[in-house]
């Protein structure tokens, strides 16, 4: 195995971890055991990599063994082995997986027809914001339905208002399933062998059995939410007129190959289209969020971002993405914030469904793996003074913007994320439609904090904002 602490017995190294696990194990990493290293997490070991190169060797190189997703008692609880983002790596996951990638492309992600939605939905919440003029505004509800109705709008062809109740109460389901209420260390407990108190021990104690019966109880309802809209679609499916990913995943079932008959069951889609909604909305919401901050905490930033979306798009301009290669320092500004504030810190645990040899050492089949993102971008070779916010690291000296092999927000590999296009195309569009719009200020004395929350996603605290009409 990997060098690593041990922690104490039954714990591990958990207690020591605290709020920020990731930046705890990069620090041991850094002083200590080197970029592939162990750590005892309760019972179990689980392997860290901590450098792009260590991350790229394991996701790319030894893909095969080390893509499985672990058998937890929350991942079990969540998914049933169904859908996309925690199933099992395999046949079965390659053909959905291939499914979802090459029907969100048909449907437009990384094409046109999804920019045009994109600037359209821009341009509603621009509109939906004018009425709040002057008005402090919770930052975060707005960003997540406007994202979540892109994705609402590629796999089911619908969008809510951003004042609709009902929706917001699905939102809140969704987002509540990774809440603060359980701290990121908790989802780092590797499985139910996880002796008594750990995982089903835990779940019988009464404040854990209160939060993992509301978790079970949001999984439901969001569930009944994606076979409602799946019902729907049944009773208007016409196999000449697909109109988007449910359509096309009914249509595989009826008249598909054999081979996927077998797999794109009635079953998985929904949890795939539950997977599509749950990783694809609040993720690129709360990195819309992170932009905005750090421009209000770097207004000599937010000048020159605002300077070029000025003499690039004009005060009237369809922002577009053939604009991004006219605008260096709004690219290098975006990724410079995705280095800075990684909503994924750790990403998705991996697990070793073999046992593999990684940089001399032996992972053995069984034991989870974690990427540790966050220790990539804040890697003080890669990155001189990593905790520095500065958006010239990203600009070349003939002043372009180039991109990195040290951000790795979207992981890598076969299992990385699918919706990485759409969610730089999403925050891209937005940045600056918002920013062509409007002035945005924190109310008096209440700048945004930089400090965020760290549970499955890295979140800015709530705050307010208010926008001002150009
Ligand atoms: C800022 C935005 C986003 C970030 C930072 C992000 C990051 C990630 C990361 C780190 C993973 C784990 C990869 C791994 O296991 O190695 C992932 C998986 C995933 N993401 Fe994203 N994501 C974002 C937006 C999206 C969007 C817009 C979609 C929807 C199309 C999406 C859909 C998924 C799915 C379905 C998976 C599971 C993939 C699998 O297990 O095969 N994500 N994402």
């Amino acid at each position: 195995l990997p060098p690593g602490p041990r922690g104490i017995p039954l714990l591990g190294v958990i207690p020591f971890m605290g709020e920020f696990p990731e930046r705890v194990i990069k620090k041991w990493s850094l002083e200590k055991y080197g970029p592939i290293m162990c750590a005892r997490m309760g019972m179990e070991d689980g392997v860290f990599l901590n450098t792009a190169e260590a991350i790229k060797m394991a996701f790319c190189d030894k893909s095969e063994h080390l893509s499985g997703r672990p058998r937890t008692t929350i991942f079990k609880q969540v998914t049933k082995d169904k859908g996309l983002a925690l199933k099992q790596y395999g046949k079965d996951y390659n053909i959905i997986r291939k499914f979802v990638v090459r029907t969100l492309s048909q449907w437009g992600v990384g094409k046109t027809m999804i920019e045009d939605q994109i600037v359209e939905e821009a341009g509603l919440l621009a509109d939906f914001l004018k009425n709040k003029t002057n008005q402090p505004i919770e930052l975060k509800l707005y960003f997540y339905v406007m994202t979540s109705n892109i994705i609402g709008r590629v796999v089911c062809g619908r969008r809510h208002d951003f004042e609709d109740e009902e929706y917001h109460e699905i939102l809140n389901n969704i987002q509540k399933m990774f809440s603060p209420q359980l701290p990121l260390s908790f989802w780092l407990f590797p499985r139910d062998s996880t002796p008594l108190i750990f995982c089903w021990g835990l779940k019988h104690l009464p404040w854990f059995r209160g939060a993992n019966n509301r978790m079970i109880e949001r999984v439901k309802k969001t569930l009944e939410y994606c076979k409602g809209v799946i019902e729907e679609h049944k009773k208007t499916f016409d196999k000449n007129n697909l109109r988007d990913l449910i359509d096309a995943l009914l249509y595989e079932q009826q008249f598909g190959k054999k081979s996927k008959r077998k797999v794109l069951l009635e079953d998985e889609l929904v949890v795939i289209v539950r997977d599509l909604f749950t990783a694809g909305s609040e993720t690129s919401s709360l990195m819309i969020s992170w932009v905005l901050i750090m421009l209000l905490h770097h207004p000599e930033h937010a000048k020159k971002v605002i300077e070029e979306i000025d003499d690039v798009m004009g005060p009237n301009g369809a922002p577009s993405t053939k604009h991004r290669d006219r605008m260096p320092f709004t690219c290098a500004v975006i990724q410079e914030t995705f280095r800075c504030k990684i909503v994924a810190p750790i990403g998705i645990q991996h697990y070793a469904q073999a046992t593999v040899e990684l940089g001399g050492y032996i992972i053995p089949q069984g034991t989870m793996v974690y990427s540790n993102i966050w220790g990539v971008h804040n890697d003080p070779v890669a990155w001189p003074n990593p905790s520095k916010f500065d958006p010239y690291r990203h600009i070349s000296k003939d002043g372009k913007f180039f991109t990195s092999n040290n951000i790795i927000s979207f992981s890598t590999g076969p299992r990385s994320c699918p919706g990485e296009p759409l969610a730089k195309m999403e925050i891209f569009l937005f940045v600056t439609k918002i920013l062509q719009k409007f002035e945005v200020k924190a109310p008096p004395d209440k700048l945004p904090s930089l400090v965020g929350v760290n549970c499955l996603l890295f979140s800015p605290e709530s705050c307010e904002l208010i926008f001002i009409p150009m």
